[in-house]
């Protein structure tokens, strides 16, 4: 029997995993959508077979055949469907950011950590990512000594009309807090948030791009240029900077074309290009662990380690100054 799934918010990421879901993928189907602009649930489930469409999370879980959920709402909304999905039980993938803020990010692993065993998995996609996993298994073979830092560069194409200025932090870099907690093995001890004067482009005068400086509780330094209004298209990289070499990902040099007296490749234009295979891993991944009766991949701590960093940021972008994390001092769950 396949994994009935329902899928909560179906704007441009809910709709994206609907379609894996229904087509690039195995083990699972959509049984219920949601969205509180319900016209959107309701486009996307008629072309699905016994596909039913709600105008809320509660009432899509309680629909008949839901085994799991993905969540793929707004950030603010996540904490409200995390508590309603671990109180019926159902293991959830959760879109990242886990919730938009520390304290609510606590409240679900506390509430996870209630029930005896881990049911969340957030939507670290980078961690599929197959440049990722080459980074991640280089660093962890140990021949490059540790890594004493890491650069890297997020930069997107374009940016919506009501993006703010503290979503560069907790909607952005919330995949290199993830990351950079990742790839060193250490949790980020402090966040400092660094600006140049803003372009004439810059998004409703949100400044544009920023510079963000991680310090880990292990001494490595990661650097994190996002430029959300790059124009030329979505660029993700990473070079860490080891003790005995460095290793680079995200050149994009996947072809190179030489013709006319030029030479170039092409340049993805959105996220959904550039990490098309990781989400499809990351769900698949999730499905098949679900479909086992085991949870894979990034935990609700992870969510969480990652929100409060991105508190940290917040201040730090706001204050100028440098800004030490505040992690809860128990297990990790
Ligand atoms: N992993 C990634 O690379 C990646 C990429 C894009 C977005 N995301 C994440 O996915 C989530 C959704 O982002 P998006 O770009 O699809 O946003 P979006 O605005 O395109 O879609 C969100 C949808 O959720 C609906 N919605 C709002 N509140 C709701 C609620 N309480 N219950 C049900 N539906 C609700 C909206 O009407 C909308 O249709 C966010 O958490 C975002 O950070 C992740
Ligand atoms: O929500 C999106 C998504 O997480 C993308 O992966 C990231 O590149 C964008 O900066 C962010 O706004």
């Amino acid at each position: 029997m396949p994994l009935g799934v329902a899928v909560v918010g179906t704007g441009k990421m809910g709709a994206d995993h609907v379609r894996r879901i229904d087509t690039a993928i195995s083990g699972a189907r959509v049984v219920a959508v949601a969205d509180i602009e319900v016209e959107r649930a309701r486009k996307l489930a008629a072309d699905l077979d016994g596909c039913t469409a709600h105008a809320d999370a509660a009432a899509a879980l309680a629909a008949p055949g839901v085994d799991a959920v993905l969540i793929a709402s707004p950030g603010p909304a996540h904490e409200e469907a995390l508590l309603r999905a671990l109180a019926l039980g159902l293991p959830v993938l959760c879109e990242k950011p886990l919730t938009p803020d520390a304290a609510s990010a606590y409240r679900i692993v506390e509430a996870e950590r209630r029930l005896g065993r881990r049911r969340i998995q957030v939507g670290f996609m980078r961690r599929f990512d197959a440049e990722y996993q080459q980074l991640k298994a280089a660093l962890d073979a140990g021949g490059l000594g540790r890594p004493l830092m890491l650069h890297q560069r997020h930069r997107n194409t374009a940016t919506p009309g009501h993006f703010t200025e503290r979503m560069m932090i907790t909607d952005s870099a919330a995949h290199e807090m993830d990351v950079t907690r990742w790839l060193t093995g250490h949790e980020i001890a402090a966040v400092q948030v660094v600006k140049p004067a803003p372009l004439p482009t810059s998004m409703n005068g949100v400044p544009d791009p920023q510079l963000v400086i991680l310090e880990t509780t292990g001494g490595a330094v990661a650097d994190v240029e996002l430029y959300r209004n790059a124009g030329f298209g979505d660029q993700v990289q990473c070079e860490a900077v080891c003790e005995h070499g460095t290793a680079r990902i995200g050149d994009g040099h996947a072809m190179v074309v030489q013709a006319a007296g030029r030479w170039g490749g092409a340049i993805p234009q959105d996220y959904l290009t550039r990490f098309r295979a990781a989400y499809d891993r990351e769900v698949q991944a999730w499905v098949d662990a679900t479909l086992a009766g085991r949870v894979v991949g990034p935990s609700s701590w992870d969510g969480y380690a990652a929100a409060a960093a991105c508190e940290a940021g917040v201040t730090a972008q706001a204050t100028g100054v440098r800004t030490v994390v505040e992690l809860a001092d128990d297990e990790p769950f």
